[in-house]
């Protein structure tokens, strides 16, 4: 692609930014777009041979500024894999791996993801948090919001809630509320270009305008939801400074409290990916000011403040442990607590410093309240897939281990039905190398599949 094929709009605004390295980054349009994926942590530790065979069969080439980083080249195809159904990895654009690194979520944290949608950014917080404290992963847009469900249940990622709220609706409810909050804007996607010659025809001076406008009132939000003390990662995939430095320096001019932690430009000419904006910022204040700010203290007095009834999620989670007893036995759950949306019983994380409130929950649109548990049917549990991708072989009554090669697990990916010996029976884990892919169930020499129809691949 030449400079030709670029808005001459867009190309004198990169003269100023991009100086005497101009040329190289117009340069950068006529080579190939970059590939990457990152390892997810909560599968690949302890997988150290299905880890070593991946970089070996992909060819992959470590990222420098992610530890769980790498590059493949464009010829292969990891998203077909079986270890990318068992979510042993997500593929994401290499440059947007500095985000999360840069905002750097601890285990035991209370981390807010606000516009979350695919969820490359909230499974990579996942990951660096390894099951430890409270995710709260959101996304407006309802369609998107249940692709990044479905991409947090492929990570096996138990300590995130999916909301599908506006930022304001979010900002009402959780005032001064997380540690971190990853603020990844929606935004002109100038550094999508080479990936994506489509967003070339959205580009517009006007465009730029509009999105820093809404970055603007998200960020206005986000600061709210910002403990004393916490700290906040706003990125784009844009070049301009309108939606990047300009907007840092608004912040801070428009907040005292917050102060600029770090501030990066990854460029296509310079490192090797598509581009990427990152700042952290930090509200002052600490833990003497949580006490009047943290989730538990906003709490209306009375009714509104009160949890939501226990009874019936009760009742389903003993069933559910009851089932669990014989099919599950290592289940352990994280902190949190049963949920119950209709017939289908969720596991509600929680932290020590959050406890979610009927008044948090009521109306908030939650396509996934956590970990999935089970599905009620009249007279017996059927465990959820979520949680097939959330545990571990040793945990299951009984695991049925499938070679990643094996014309087998393709079957299984495929939803097919699998011969099994007559003898056995009941929920089976099924794995790959030793990395659940779904829940099969055995009786008179078949093993059902139960892997959702819309996860289903038809290769
Ligand atoms: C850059 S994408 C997020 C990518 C995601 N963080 C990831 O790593 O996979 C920005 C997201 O912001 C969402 N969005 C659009 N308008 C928004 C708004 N007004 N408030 C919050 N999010 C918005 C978009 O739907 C989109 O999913």
């Amino acid at each position: 692609m030449g400079e030709e094929k670029l808005p001459a709009a867009f190309v004198s605004g990169m003269k100023e930014l991009a100086g005497e390295t101009l040329d190289e980054f117009l340069d950068s349009y006529n080579a190939p777009r970059t590939h990457g994926l990152r390892l997810n942590r909560l599968k690949s530790d302890g997988a150290d041979q299905a880890v070593r065979a991946l970089i070996s069969m992909f060819e992959l080439t470590p990222v420098p500024w992610c530890a769980d980083g790498y590059y493949y080249e464009e010829t292969m195809r990891p998203g077909r894999h079986p270890y990318h159904a068992a979510g042993l990895y997500y593929i994401q654009e290499p440059s947007a791996m500095s985000a999360v690194e840069m905002l750097n979520p601890q285990p035991g944290e209370t981390v807010l993801d606000l516009a979350a949608a695919p969820g490359g950014k909230t499974s990579h917080i996942a990951s660096k948090m390894t099951g430890k404290g409270l995710l709260v992963s959101n996304e407006i847009h309802p369609e998107r919001a249940r692709i990044l469900a479905e991409n947090v249940e492929r990570m096996g990622i138990d300590n995130a809630v999916v909301t599908c709220a506006a930022p304001d609706e979010l900002a009402r409810r959780f005032p001064a509320s997380f540690d971190r909050i990853m603020l990844d804007a929606p935004c002109s996607g100038e550094g999508m270009f080479r990936k994506d010659p489509g967003a070339i025809e959205e580009w517009s001076p006007a465009l730029v305008e509009l999105c820093a406008a809404r970055q603007w009132d998200i960020i206005q939000e986000a600061y709210v939801m910002l403990k004393p003390g916490g700290t906040l990662a706003y990125s784009t995939c844009t070049f301009n400074k309108a939606e990047n430095e300009e907007m840092v320096e608004r912040m801070l001019a428009q907040y005292p409290d917050l102060e600029l932690l770090k501030m990066e430009r990854f460029w296509p000419h310079l490192q090797r990916g598509e581009g990427h904006f990152v700042a952290v910022v930090r509200k002052r204040g600490g833990a003497s000011d949580e006490l009047e700010g943290g989730v538990q203290d906003t709490r209306p007095a009375g009714k509104g403040g009160k949890r939501a009834k226990q009874a019936p999620e009760q009742a389903a989670y003993q069933a559910f442990l009851e089932w669990a007893r014989e099919d599950l036995p290592g289940f352990v759950p994280t902190s949190g607590r049963p949920l119950l949306f209709g017939d289908e019983l969720y596991w509600l994380p929680e932290n020590a410093s959050w406890t979610w409130t009927e008044r948090q929950l009521r109306g908030l649109k939650i396509p996934r309240a956590g970990l999935h548990l089970a599905h009620l049917k009249k007279n017996r549990i059927e465990p959820a897939h979520a949680l097939a991708m959330a545990s571990r072989p040793e945990q299951a009554a009984r695991s049925w281990n499938l070679s990643a090669d094996s014309p087998e697990i393709a079957a299984f990916l495929r939803g097919e039905t699998l011969p099994v010996d007559p003898d056995y029976r009941g929920w089976t884990l099924v794995t790959t190398d030793g990395l659940p892919v779904g829940w099969g169930k055995a009786s008179s020499g078949q093993l059902k599949n139960h892997l959702p129809k819309g996860l289903r691949s038809l290769r």
